[in-house]
C-alpha cells in the first residue's frame, strides 16, 4: 500500500517556494531586454503576454509583445473579471489575463510578470506568495538617457514616463529583491535565479 503523506495532491507553489515573480521598474530599465536575454537560454521560464489599448510600437505583433486591444476590449475584459490584475499607466491600460497565469501555475510551470508598480501591489494582495523584483537603472541620467535612446516615444510620452518613474523609484523597498541594471548578462542571471527560489 502507497503512503498517504497528507491526503491531498501537494501544492503545486511548495509553501516558501513561489513560482511566480514579478518584475517591475520604470519604464526604460531594461527590463525587456533583460528578460528576453533571460528567455533566449531558459524559454522554460513562461512569461505572461499582457492586454493593452496602447499602440504597437514598429515590429510589435499582437499575440506576441502584448495583446493589441480598443478602450472597449479591455473594458469587456475587466468586467468579465479575466484579468488577474489591471492599471493605467502613462495613459494607457494594461492588464495580465488571469487564467493563462493561473493554468501555468497549476502545471508546476514558474511564472514571470513583468508588469508596472500598481500592478505588482495588487498580485502582493492577491496572491502573497509571489515573489517581487525591481529593476533599478544604475543611475537617473542612464535612465533617462536609455529611455530616449530607445526611440520609441515621443518627447510628451517620455516626459509622463519620467515622471512615473520617480514614483516608482521612491516604492524601491516595497519589493522583495532589487537587482541594478548595469550587466544585462548579470542582471538576467539573477533573475533566473530568483525565478527558481524567490
Ligand atoms: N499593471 C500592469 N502593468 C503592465 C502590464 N504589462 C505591461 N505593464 C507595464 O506597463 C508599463 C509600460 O509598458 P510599455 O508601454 O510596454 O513600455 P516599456 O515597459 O517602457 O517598454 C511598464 O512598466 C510595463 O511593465 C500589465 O499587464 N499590468
Ligand atoms: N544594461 C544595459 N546597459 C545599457 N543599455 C541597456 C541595458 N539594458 C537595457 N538597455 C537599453 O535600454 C533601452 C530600454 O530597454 P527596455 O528593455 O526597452 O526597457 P523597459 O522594458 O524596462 O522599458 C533599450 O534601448 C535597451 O537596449
Amino acid at each position: 500500500m502507497s503512503e498517504v503523506v497528507s491526503g491531498g495532491t501537494p501544492p503545486a507553489v511548495p509553501p516558501g517556494r513561489p513560482r511566480l515573480t514579478v518584475l517591475s521598474g520604470p519604464s526604460g530599465v531594461g527590463k525587456s531586454t533583460v528578460v528576453a536575454h533571460m528567455r533566449q537560454a531558459h524559454p522554460e521560464i513562461w512569461l505572461s503576454v499582457s492586454a493593452t489599448t496602447r499602440s504597437p510600437r514598429p515590429g510589435e505583433r499582437h499575440g506576441v509583445q502584448y495583446f493589441f486591444v480598443d478602450d472597449g476590449e479591455f473594458d469587456k475584459l475587466v468586467a468579465n473579471g479575466e484579468l488577474l490584475e489591471w492599471a493605467e499607466f502613462a495613459g494607457n491600460r494594461y492588464g495580465t489575463p488571469r487564467n493563462a497565469v493561473l493554468e501555468r501555475l497549476a502545471a508546476g510551470e514558474p511564472v514571470l510578470l513583468e508588469i508596472d508598480l500598481q500592478g505588482a501591489r495588487q498580485v502582493r494582495e492577491s496572491m502573497p506568495e509571489a515573489g517581487l523584483v525591481f529593476l533599478a537603472p544604475p543611475s537617473w541620467e542612464e535612465l533617462v538617457r536609455r529611455l530616449t535612446g530607445r526611440g520609441t516615444e515621443a518627447p510628451e510620452v517620455i516626459e509622463r514616463r519620467l515622471t512615473a518613474a520617480r514614483t516608482e523609484l521612491a516604492a524601491e523597498s516595497e519589493f522583495d529583491h532589487t537587482l541594478v541594471n548595469t550587466s544585462v548578462e548579470q542582471v538576467a542571471a539573477e533573475l533566473l535565479a530568483l525565478t527558481r527560489t524567490s
